[in-house]
C-alpha cells in the first residue's frame, strides 16, 4: 500500500492566544509518496508559485529532519486555501517532518515533531494542532516546548475565507514593535481566562473573553474589511465569538450549530468577497496510512 500523509488545517490565536493557541479543524492536505526517484517530483495543482521540486517547503523541511532521504515521486493534494489564516505552512511542515520521520523510521514522538515544527514555523499554535488534533495550547522557546492538547467544547465553526490573501509574513508587520507593562498584564489576564474557559467547556464565558483580545486584532483588522461587519451580524444572531483566524484573513465564527445556521444565512445576503464554509474540529491530527 502507498505511504499516505494527511494533515489537518489549523485556526491559530483563538482571540488573545496569540503564537500559543490554535485548533484543527476540517480541511486537509495529503500527501501520497510514489516510487523512488533520482530528484524529488512534487505532482500537485496549487498554482505555479509552489514549487514541484525539492524546493517545495515539504522537501525543504523533511531534509531539515533527515538529509539522506531518497527522493521520491509524491502527489499533494490539498483543500487548505493558501496565505488565508488557516495553516496551510503547517500544514506542510508538519506533513514534511513526518515524511522524514516515516521514510528514515525515525520514530519520533509527538513532542519532538512539535519542538521541530515551532522551529521551522517560528511559533507552535498552528503546528500543535496539526500533530495532536483538538484544542492545543502550546509554549516554544530557546530549543524547549511545553503544551496541552486538550477537547474543544462543543461549538459549530463557521469561517469566511476571502477571496485575497494575506501573507502572515504581512500581517505580523502590522503588529507593534513592543507593548507596555500594563498593556501586556491586561492582555494576559484576558488571555488567561479565555483558555481557562475553553478548558473547563464554559463557551459563553469563553467567547466573552476571546472577544477581547488585545494582542493582534486591534492592529490587524484593518487588513480584513469584513471583519466588523461579521461580527455584528454573528453577535446579533448569538454567536459565541468572532475571531481573525490565525494571521487572517479567514474570520471564523463560533456558534450553537442551530445559530451557525442561521448566522451563515445573514451573511449570505452580504455578498461579501469570498466564500461561507462550515467545518468542525479535528480531534485527529496527522494521519499516516501504510
Ligand atoms: N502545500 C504547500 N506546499 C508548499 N508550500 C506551501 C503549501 N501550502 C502553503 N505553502 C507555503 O506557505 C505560504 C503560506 O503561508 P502563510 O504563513 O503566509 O499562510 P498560512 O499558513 O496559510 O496562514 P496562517 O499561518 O495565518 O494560518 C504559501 O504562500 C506557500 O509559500
Ligand atoms: N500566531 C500567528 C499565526 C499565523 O502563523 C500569527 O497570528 O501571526
Amino acid at each position: 500500500m502507498t505511504l499516505t500523509i494527511s494533515v489537518p488545517a489549523t485556526s491559530a490565536n483563538l482571540g488573545p492566544g496569540f503564537d500559543s493557541v490554535g485548533l484543527a479543524v476540517s480541511r486537509f492536505l495529503k500527501i501520497e509518496v510514489l516510487n523512488p526517484l533520482e530528484k524529488w517530483v512534487i505532482h500537485h495543482d496549487l498554482g505555479s508559485d509552489v514549487p514541484s521540486d525539492e524546493n517545495n517547503l515539504l522537501i525543504q523541511t523533511a531534509l531539515q529532519v533527515e538529509p539522506n532521504l531518497t527522493p521520491h515521486e509524491i502527489k499533494m493534494t490539498s483543500d487548505i486555501p493558501l496565505a488565508r489564516g488557516l495553516g496551510s505552512s503547517s500544514s506542510v511542515i508538519v506533513a514534511g517532518i513526518e515524511l522524514a520521520n516515516q521514510l528514515a523510521h525515525l520514530a519520533l514522538s509527538d513532542a519532538e515533531k512539535l519542538a521541530i515544527a515551532s522551529e521551522v514555523e517560528g511559533h507552535p499554535d498552528n503546528v500543535a494542532p496539526a500533530i495532536l488534533g483538538g484544542l492545543v495550547i502550546a509554549h516554544s522557546a530557546a530549543g524547549e516546548t511545553h503544551y496541552v492538547a486538550a477537547k474543544m467544547p462543543e461549538t459549530g465553526l463557521l469561517a469566511f475565507i476571502p477571496d485575497y490573501e494575506l501573507k502572515t509574513s504581512d500581517s505580523r508587520n502590522a503588529l507593534p514593535d513592543s507593548f507596555d507593562y500594563k498593556a501586556s498584564v491586561a492582555a494576559s489576564s484576558v488571555a488567561n481566562v479565555a483558555i481557562a474557559a475553553l478548558l473547563t467547556g464554559d463557551m459563553t464565558l469563553a467567547g466573552q473573553l476571546m472577544s477581547q483580545d488585545k494582542f493582534h486584532e486591534p492592529y490587524r483588522r484593518h487588513l480584513v474589511p469584513e471583519f466588523d461587519r461579521i461580527r455584528t451580524i454573528a453577535s446579533d444572531k448569538g454567536a459565541y465569538v468572532t475571531y481573525l483566524s490565525g494571521a487572517g484573513p479567514t474570520v471564523m465564527v463560533l456558534a450553537t450549530p442551530d445559530k451557525i445556521k442561521l448566522i451563515k444565512a445573514a451573511l449570505e445576503t452580504e455578498k461579501l468577497p469570498g466564500q461561507l464554509v462550515e467545518l468542525s474540529v479535528d480531534t485527529l491530527g496527522v494521519k499516516v496510512e501504510n
